[in-house]
């Protein structure tokens, strides 16, 4: 089989970090070729090379069996090849249809021809079985929708190879299983696909070919009909992992949180509370409303104190912590540096009489960063410069790390490997046997059922009933999350 796309003995670092090191990589043509490895193990970065966004230090990337040197996004685009970002490059206030033909605008003349951009935009769409909101601007629909445009906007440029990196990650289910379709139709009708993802699951069902990275090698390329999910979990984490069992909490104490709004609930001290809800149901207005972004018509309060008028800031030295997936808009500051992300919140308390005392500034650094196994170079980086799952370690440290009283943890463990996530799950049961509450929010179902006490399920903005925590009861909780009986 001709190789479509690939690396040969590719290598590139970042000051001490090596990123790729020595990369082979084969994807033939037809097919789904999925990409896993650890957080920092180098995926972006040989994904990058092989659209043409970085050069290797040495080696080359590989079209159509030939060694090429890309020197830019536009000689990978010329040779067919299409990026789908994690962080999608769209125009908010542009509907669908502007956004799709944005830069190749179909032309009647001197004139952009409308009539015909939509048609061809329809017609794209219904080769794949599906059909979109053209009309609509680009920041009032879903991230899923977005991504479709995302995909058909590179086909309409000729890419036949996608490349998609971690593509689900910020997906609901349903909206997972509808992407993991057109990936197959796209394979179906001859499109080569390379596919990110640190959910095992989703690479098993997906791919014909699966290459495992870790510390920017190679570990191995296997056909994926020939692996088990625990032994492609070996192969990424580097040792077998034992399967996660769901602990109840031992001791639940008073209330720590009490909502009293349109949605009204409780958290008690040693609780972890999930929220379980598809997509759009009212959880991140919730969220908002707890954590101080969103005005509350009612009342909340925090170990029995009000914060319903307070700003974000006072609850969190009330003793809330947060986390959000969303970790490039909410819980970093890209620019800013690894070491002034992780002291934000705690800053008053490493010095004396408003100075940082700059060692124990860095030994604080130090415990959070190897604490949570961030891989990084120096800690005057930019916090952009880490990998996405590092950047989220980053944030469940420095907050796990002030001892919130109640931590609200929205989609904590979004674009971590599977080892961090196992680890993540750890401290947070640990934070809950210490006394604290936790409010979780997760479109992992799994997720929500192994780690919470109870599950407050959320439909149409109203909780439609709560379920005890615990793998037996993921029907109920699907059944409530559909608005039907347990
Ligand atoms: N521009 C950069 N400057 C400095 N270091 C970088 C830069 N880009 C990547 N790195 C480092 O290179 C390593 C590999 O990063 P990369 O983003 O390729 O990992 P990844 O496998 O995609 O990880 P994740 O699963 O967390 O997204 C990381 O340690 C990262 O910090």
């Amino acid at each position: 089989m001709p190789v479509r796309l690939g690396a040969r003995d590719v290598s590139r670092a970042f000051g001490s970090v090596r990123a790729n090191a020595h990369v082979d990589l084969t994807v033939e043509a037809g097919t789904v070729h999925a990409v896993v490895g650890e957080n920092g193990a180098g995926k972006t970065t040989l994904m990058r090379i092989l659209y043409g966004l970085d050069q290797p230090d040495s080696g080359t990337v590989v079209i159509d069996d030939h060694p090429v040197r890309l020197r830019g996004p536009a000689d990978g685009i010329r040779r067919g090849i299409g990026l789908v970002r994690q962080e999608l490059a769209m125009i908010d206030s542009l509907t669908l249809l502007e956004n799709l033909v944005l830069g190749a605008e179909p032309r009647s003349g001197p004139r952009i021809s409308w009539s015909a951009a939509r048609a061809s935009a329809v017609d794209l769409a219904a080769g794949f079985g599906i059909s979109l909101p053209w009309d609509s601007p680009a920041g009032s629909v879903s991230v899923s929708v977005r991504q479709q445009v995302e995909i058909l906007r590179a086909l309409r440029r000729g890419a036949d190879v996608l490349i998609l990196d971690e593509p689900t990650a910020a997906l609901a289910p349903a909206q997972v299983t509808e992407l993991l379709r057109l990936l197959r139709g796209l394979r179906d009708a001859g499109r080569t696909v390379i596919f990110i993802s640190h959910k095992l699951d989703e690479v098993l069902s997906v791919a014909d070919t699966i290459t495992v990275l870790r510390q920017g090698k190679v570990i191995t390329t296997v056909p994926a009909d020939s692996v088990t999910r625990p032994e492609l979990v070996s192969l990424v984490v580097g040792a077998p992992l034992e399967a996660e069992g769901y602990s109840p909490s031992a001791d639940v104490g008073p209330p720590v949180l009490e909502v009293a709004d349109v949605i009204s609930l409780r958290v008690h001290a040693g609780e972890i509370v999930g929220i379980a809800a598809v997509a759009g149901n009212g959880q991140d207005e919730l969220v908002e409303r707890i954590v101080g972004l969103r005005p509350c018509t009612g009342r909340i309060t925090l170990s029995g104190k009000d914060i319903t008028g307070l700003p974000v800031d006072r609850r969190r030295s009330a003793g809330l912590g947060y986390v959000s997936g969303e970790r490039r808009t909410e819980g970093l500051s890209l620019d800013a540096s690894l070491a002034d992300n992780t002291i934000a919140g705690t800053h008053r308390t490493l010095g004396r009489f408003g100075w940082l005392a700059p060692g124990r500034v860095r030994a604080h650094v130090q415990r959070v960063l190897d604490g949570y196994s961030v891989r990084y170079g120096r800690t005057s980086a930019p916090a952009r410069t880490l990998s996405g799952g590092n950047q989220q370690r980053l944030v469940i440290g420095r907050e796990l790390d002030r001892g919130p009283t109640l931590l609200v943890a929205a989609g904590p463990t979004r674009g971590v490997d599977v080892l961090g996530e196992a680890y993540i799950h750890a401290r947070l049961k640990e934070l809950r046997d210490n006394g604290s509450g936790v409010l979780l929010v997760s479109e992992q179902l799994d997720e929500l059922l192994t780690l919470s006490d109870r599950v407050v399920v959320l439909h149409q903005g109203e909780v439609a009933g709560e379920v005890p925590g615990g793998p037996e009861n993921r029907t109920a909780v699907g059944n409530l999350m559909l608005g039907r009986q347990p």
